[in-house]
């Protein structure tokens, strides 16, 4: 570089370090040159022959600021002894002169060929960086796996579909009621995860009971990588000692003021929001895009009683636009608990109870209509059959019929347009199989003198008798007791998971194992903080140093994981069909592989027996998964209390009537509303197709490869770890602004699904791992690679001829929800041109490119840069006239496929809610205001040059 090119009040920008923005030439001493960087108020000397310095020269028609903010026009310039004078018009036509000296000092060079000029390009592996990020992104964007690829768990179907047909959902409201243990929490976690990924949510508050909070924190954190603050007292009380911090610190606590304001992402327990009315109005003015409330069959409600519990879940509903409730026992505190349940949904679809009972005796004959038409097709029905269904579908029904496959059209409006099809999903064991099988294994004992003399082992007293004695004696006298301890020690080693329904007993009989016995157990009650319970339940999941044992009160029966035990001992009865279910469905889930040994003390001639015989002979609720219990006993209510209370002589009545009214219940379920509710609940060939689709998007485009190759431009360091394994660490040139989820110390991570299921301690590496996504949008959004110079050798071309290889996308403003990428992809558009305008794109293609370009020395690449300056922009001119008539026919497709998919949605809408008004009004609302925004955004639809690569033949 020549001296004689710097002068006083020159403006040059720094392309080593372009947060300083645009630097006036200040000195020029010896081989020394100053310059003032006004924006970063710093004053920087560089040493003539190599300073890191680009010439800023603004040409004709570019825009100039001044340092008041004033904008022009360049429309001349001159050089007066080596400072610039632009003659630049404000857009009325009046010229005015600007010194170069009045530069704003706050540069942007965010067009490709301006970052070129200004100095600010990168090498060749950026470009190719950008170009692969605008590609992946874009097929991401449009794929039907979106959302679903990043979770690490494994692909089932019937989870898949749930999530896939829920999460796409404007706010769905949707009750998850799987069979206990089939991944109720899996589910919600995928439609969460696709929610927030696709920007459908921001906002969620999951609710659950005290004990499950812990297992849900670390689901959602290990599983979808979703990061929920938890909020409970602890959190108010530091609340409350900020605020009694001196003045100057108020601010920090008015931050903190609605916990539930300042987290995106909040989880907190029913049992505290019930004890604190403040967390409650907290809860409630936050506002939530989508809810999530656990074990929901806690919300009791009858026309005539309102569990407070069912009261605050229904206002804080009503803040949330989206709502998931789950249950894997819907009907466990009766039918209109149930009903209401689904009135939180929707209440206007279910507003009167009756109505809905009523309704359901209409199962049966949707369900034959449908099946006939799944194995028939529609034009064998019989004329009864064409009016019912004229009956159901009104006006649509034609339309349906002469859809091109009429069959599965009138089905699908049959599932949509009746009953809870909507609102409801159920899988059952039955229908996905490949459970293990339960066995029970009763063990009948004497029923010692301290309880007959005392006459408590009647009634539902009876079903736990040592509740009214002491705890010494029946410790000492209750056989089961002393089986406990046989049984224990004959299962050792094995885990065993040991619950009765009361705190007072797990407590005894775990002190008694512990100190008097000699076998490692804990215990697992609601008298334990939550930190002791997790502690508890890690000690007894350690398979090395663990407990034997863990003794549960019945806060153990729901929710939690124990699928590593074979062994379930109920120490006691539950009264209720659907808590023994759920205290089954501790072992009996996902991830059990062995057999479950259901060991069932009971005493003779007590309510204990009673209740065995009825759960085992009256319902076989042991061996398989019951859901008709709670029904059977509304029917055998007054029998069934006669054996409890010591009539033994009911008890074959009982049974019978029992085995009678759960067989005729199963026959009308399965020939009724489970039919219909499993048809909807998971569709096997669309399940499996979505997984087809994530499968074959995680093994065709290789996540690491991108990664691989981002990792070496933004400085870190890849070390192999082992088989589809790696360790990430900051490197020497690590630039952290890129890689925001990297931990200083790095982090092991695995590119296998199947490796990340068994390894937890290793990130999962998907396409939607934050710190994939993260490095994604940092490329895209920031400067890097939008600009690259680069020499190749090819014996065809004369040395010195110049190629432009650019990349458009296209640019689209509208809010991320409307989700218009889906519609509209980025599409990036590669072009390669010389400076006659010859269009070289598919001679060279970019692959062949790469192999072929090889970088610049820096230096050398400065040089050259203001030599070939009007030779890129004519190239640049060149590219943009090929790209623009691309646009179009983007555009032109978009909007037929934004009206393919809202229009008919949007016509369905409308047909269902003239026969079902499950359909909300803002729902359909939703949709056209969808396609109206959409419609307008996709008109002002251009296409962007985001970078580009200066090649230059040697
Ligand atoms: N797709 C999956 N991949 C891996 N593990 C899974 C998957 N689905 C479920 N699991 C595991 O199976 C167990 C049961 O899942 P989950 O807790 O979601 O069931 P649930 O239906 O909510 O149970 P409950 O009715 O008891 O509340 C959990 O340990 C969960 O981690």
């Amino acid at each position: 570089m020549d001296t004689s090119e710097f002068v006083i009040g020159q403006r040059w920008v720094s392309h080593s370090d372009t947060a300083l923005g645009l630097g006036i030439v200040t000195d020029i001493s010896g081989r020394r040159v100053t310059l003032g960087f006004p924006a970063a108020d710093e004053e920087r000397t560089y040493a003539i022959d190599n300073a890191p310095l680009s010439r800023i020269i603004y040409q004709i028609g570019e825009e100039i600021e001044t340092f008041d903010g004033e904008r022009y026009l360049v429309r001349a310039v001159d050089d007066l002894g080596g400072v610039l004078m632009y003659h630049a018009d404000d857009g009325s036509d009046n010229l005015t002169q600007i010194s170069e000296v009045k530069l704003s000092s706050l540069v942007d060079f965010s067009a490709p060929h301006q970052r070129l000029f200004a100095g600010q390009f990168d090498r060749n592996g950026a470009f190719r960086l950008r170009m692969a990020t605008a590609q992946h992104q874009d097929r991401l964007r449009a794929s039907s796996a979106q959302g679903l690829i990043g979770a690490r768990t494994q692909h089932l179907p019937h989870q898949i579909y749930i999530a896939h047909e829920v999460a796409k959902r404007y706010a769905p409201r949707v009750l998850l009621a799987d069979e206990v243990g089939l991944g109720k929490t899996i589910e919600a976690g995928l439609i969460l995860h696709y929610q927030l990924h696709t920007s459908r949510a921001r906002r969620v508050l999951i609710v659950v009971p005290d004990s499950l909070i812990h297992q849900w924190l670390v689901e959602m954190l290990r599983r979808f990588n979703l990061r929920f603050s938890i909020i409970d007292q602890g959190r108010y009380e530091a609340m409350e000692d900020f605020a009694e911090l001196p003045e100057e610190d108020d601010d920090l606590a008015d931050a903190d003021e609605n916990p539930f304001e300042s987290e995106q992402l909040a989880l907190c327990s029913l049992d505290f929001l019930m004890a604190s009315e403040q967390a409650q109005a907290d809860a409630i003015a936050a506002g939530w895009d989508l809810m999530v409330v656990d074990e929901a069959h806690h919300l009791a409600w009858s026309p005539q009683a309102v569990s407070p519990e069912y009261r605050l879940v229904e206002q804080l509903s009503a803040t949330s636009k989206g709502l998931l409730l789950l249950t894997a026992t819907p009907e466990q505190v009766g039918v209109a608990s149930h009903f209401a349940r689904l009135r939180l949904l929707d209440p206007a679809r279910f507003h009167d109870l009756e109505a809905f009972k009523e309704e359901e005796k209409q199962y049966e004959v949707i369900n034959r209509v449908v099946s006939q038409i799944s194995e028939q097709g529609v034009t064998a029905l019989s004329s009864d059959d064409r009016n019912s269904l004229k009956d159901w579908l009104g006006d649509e029904l034609d339309a349906l019929m002469s859809a091109e496959q009429p069959e599965q059209a009138v089905i699908d409006a049959l599932l949509d347009r009746h009953g809870t099809g909507r609102v409801l999903f159920r899988n059952t064991r039955a229908a996905i199989k490949g459970f293990p099988e339960r066995h029970p294994l009763p063990a009948a004992l004497p029923c010692p003198g301290i309880y007959q003399h005392n006459d408590i082992v009647h009634g539902i007293g009876g079903l736990t008798p040592e509740t009214a004695m002491e705890e010494e004696q029946w410790l000492a006298e209750d056989p089961r007791v002393a089986w406990l301890e046989k049984t224990l020690s004959g299962l050792k080693p094995a885990k065993v998971v040991v619950i009765c329904a009361h705190a007072s007993t797990a407590m005894a009989l775990e002190h008694y194992l512990q100190l008097r016995a000699g076998i490692r157990s804990a215990a697992f009650h609601e008298h334990l903080s939550l930190i002791e319970r997790d502690r508890a339940a890690a000690y007894f999941s350690d398979t090395e140093q663990g407990a034997q044992a863990l003794i549960c009160s019945e806060i153990g029966s729901e929710g939690r994981n124990f699928q590593f035990a074979h062994h379930l001992i109920l120490f006691d009865l539950p009264a209720n069909p659907d808590l023994l279910e759920q205290r089954i469905g501790r072992l009996d889930r996902i991830g059990q592989t062995d057999t479950i040994d259901i060991h069932i003390p009971y005493l003779q001639g007590t309510a204990q027996e009673s209740q065995y015989r009825w759960f085992e002979e009256g319902l076989n609720a042991f061996s398989e998964s019951c859901s008709v219990g709670v029904a059977v006993h509304e029917h055998v209510a007054a029998q069934w209390q006669a054996a409890i209370d010591g009539q033994i002589e009911e008890l074959p009545a009982l049974l019978e009537a029992s085995q009678k009214e759960a067989e005729r219940l199963r026959t009308l379920l399965r020939n009724g509303r489970d039919a219909l509710i499993e048809l909807n609940s998971c569709r096997p060939e669309v399940a499996d197709a979505l997984i087809s689709q994530i499968e074959s998007e995680e093994e065709s485009a290789r996540v690491r490869d991108y990664m691989i190759e981002a990792c070496d431009i933004l400085g870190v360091d890849v070390e192999d770890h082992s088989e589809h394994a790696d360790v990430l660490r900051p490197g020497e040139q690590y630039q952290a602004g890129h890689v925001t989820e990297l931990p200083e110390d790095g982090m092991t991570v695995t590119w296998s699904r199947q490796q990340a299921l068994e390894r937890e301690d290793m990130a999962f590496m998907s396409w939607e791992h934050p710190l994939v996504t993260g490095v994604m949008e940092s490329v895209t959004s920031s400067g890097l690679g939008k600009a690259a110079l680069a020499s190749m050798t090819v014996k065809a071309l004369p040395p010195g001829t110049l190629l432009l290889e650019a990349l458009f996308t296209v640019h689209c403003p509208a809010p991320e929800s409307l989700q218009l990428s889906r519609y509209l992809p980025v599409s990036p558009l590669r072009l390669l041109v010389d400076v006659n305008g010859r269009n070289l794109s598919a001679t060279l293609p970019h692959d062949r490119l790469n192999d072929m370009c090889s970088n610049i020395r820096r230096r050398t690449a400065q040089a050259i840069v203001p030599q070939i300056r009007p030779q890129v922009e004519t190239m640049v001119d060149h590219a943009e006239a090929l790209a623009e008539p691309q646009l179009e026919p983007l555009r032109t497709s978009a909007l037929a496929r934004v009206r393919e998919v809202f229009g008919p949605e949007i016509r369905r809408l409308e047909a269902m809610k003239k026969v079902n008004p499950a359909i909300r009004d803002d729902e359909i609302g939703f949709f056209r205001e969808q396609l109206a925004a959409a419609e307008t955004a996709l008109g002002q639809a251009s296409l962007s040059l985001e970078g580009i690569r200066v090649i230059v033949t040697a």
